[in-house]
């Protein structure tokens, strides 16, 4: 069995090594040709997969993606031609709503204006947005939802209108899908209107896809208006962002909101697994073993005092700060933006470093947060 998998892809040959012949490619710059003999084809955001990609091809059997988004694939021409697809839900949710917490801790710091006393609107509440619900909740912020397709399909939280929340928050996190069909498209969803409309002083963070956010209106309000602070993950036009934005934005990354070690893992992992079932052997590898340790080893924290205190505790995971001067360097243009993705493996989890004495304690809210509890 021939497998194409994306160079960026971590942990395939521990995982898909006994399965057949594992050849790597450039997902951004893959063509037909490599793609004419595979029976498996795994790949990442960059690789769009259509016809023209597996036009030459008569034999595929299965193709992955280790993403949450599926905006890449063209689904419908996979089903017409029976070839099974699947994505990986989930996989780096956790990562995200971290990253977007650590965001809004570093916001906070930076501007003197605690989070804790921030009304937050999460747009999307899927699993990335609830991933960061999840964060807010164990820290005691005030958070409210939209989601008008869950809440059609009857999702028992309470979900509010997109424009009630704009004139509502104090911090916006946009989790929703590229859509430009169906009844609530998000291409755009935040144009110059919406823009315009955000409260004073509100912070914004995009960690879905760049086009939710008109990038041109962005840049004409955010000129006109200092008081709004951006956090931007993803950019209209990926790998290449708009130049003028970049230093209009508190914190700027080369979408790699969701790359943690364990979201990686997780990602390839769902992908082993449904190869597995597709083939109909048994899915014989483990999760676990695939990660390294972390640096640290257990801490002991019988205190949190106060939110700089926290900020240093998820620093110690995860310095997000790190990839943002990264980024401003050397990661804007669209070698770079790639560049810096393709090597950037060192981040973990919260669940990574294991807490000594916050079981049963007044820190014990750090576990709902996402650490390992060690007692
Ligand atoms: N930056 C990154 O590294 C990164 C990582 C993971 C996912 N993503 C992106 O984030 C998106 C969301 O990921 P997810 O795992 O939360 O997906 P998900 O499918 O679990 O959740 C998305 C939610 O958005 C809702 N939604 C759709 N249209 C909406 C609208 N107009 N208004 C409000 N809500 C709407 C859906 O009903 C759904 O519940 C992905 O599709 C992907 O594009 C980016
Ligand atoms: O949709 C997703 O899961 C994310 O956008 C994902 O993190 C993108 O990463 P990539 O596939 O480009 O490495």
């Amino acid at each position: 069995m021939k497998i194409i998998a994306d160079e960026n892809m971590p942990y395939v040959d521990s995982l898909f090594g006994e399965l057949g012949e594992i050849e790597y490619v450039n997902g951004r710059t893959l063509t037909p040709e490599q793609v004419a003999d595979a029976d498996v084809l795994l790949v990442r955001s960059v690789t769009q997969v259509n016809e023209a990609l597996v036009s030459q091809n008569q034999q595929l059997k299965f193709v992955g993606s280790a993403t949450i988004g599926t905006d890449h694939v063209d689904k419908a021409l996979l089903a017409s031609r029976g070839i099974p697809f699947s994505n990986a839900p989930g996989c780096n949710a956790t990562a995200v709503g971290e990253y977007a917490f650590i965001a809004m801790l570093e916001l906070a710091q930076r501007y003197q204006q605690p989070l804790k006393n921030k009304r937050v609107a999460i747009i999307g509440a899927g699993n990335t947005g609830s991933a960061t619900a999840r964060c807010l909740q164990a820290y005691g912020v005030e958070y409210r939802l939209c989601d008008p397709l869950l809440a059609e399909q009857g999702d028992s939280r309470q979900f509010f209108d997109l424009d009630e929340l704009i004139a509502w928050a104090d911090v916006i996190s946009l989790h929703v899908p590229i859509t430009k069909e169906g009844d609530f498209p998000t291409w755009y969803l935040f144009d110059q209107k919406r823009l315009e409309a955000l409260k004073p002083d509100a912070w914004l963070l995009n960690c879905c896809r760049g086009e939710v956010i008109d990038n041109r209106a962005l840049i004409d309000v955010k000129q006109k208006r200092d008081d709004i602070k951006l956090v931007l993950d993803v950019w209209e036009g990926e790998p290449s962002p708009m130049l003028a934005l970049v230093p209009l934005v508190d914190i700027a990354t080369p979408h790699i909101a969701g790359y943690s070690l364990e979201g990686k893992a997780r990602g390839t992992f769902m992908l082993y697994e449904a190869l597995c079932r597709v083939v109909g052997i048994a899915a014989d590898k483990k999760l676990d073993s695939l990660l390294p340790s972390f640096f640290l080893d257990v801490i002991n924290v019988h205190e949190v005092a106060d939110e700089r205190a926290l900020l240093t505790l998820c620093r110690a995971v995860y310095d997000l700060r790190d990839d943002d001067v990264r980024f401003r360097q050397s990661g804007t243009d669209r070698l770079g933006f790639d560049k810096m993705r393709k090597n950037h493996r060192h981040r973990r989890e919260f669940s990574a470093l294991k807490l000594e004495n916050a079981k049963g304690s007044e820190v014990n809210w750090l576990s709902f947060l996402g650490f390992s509890n060690v007692g």
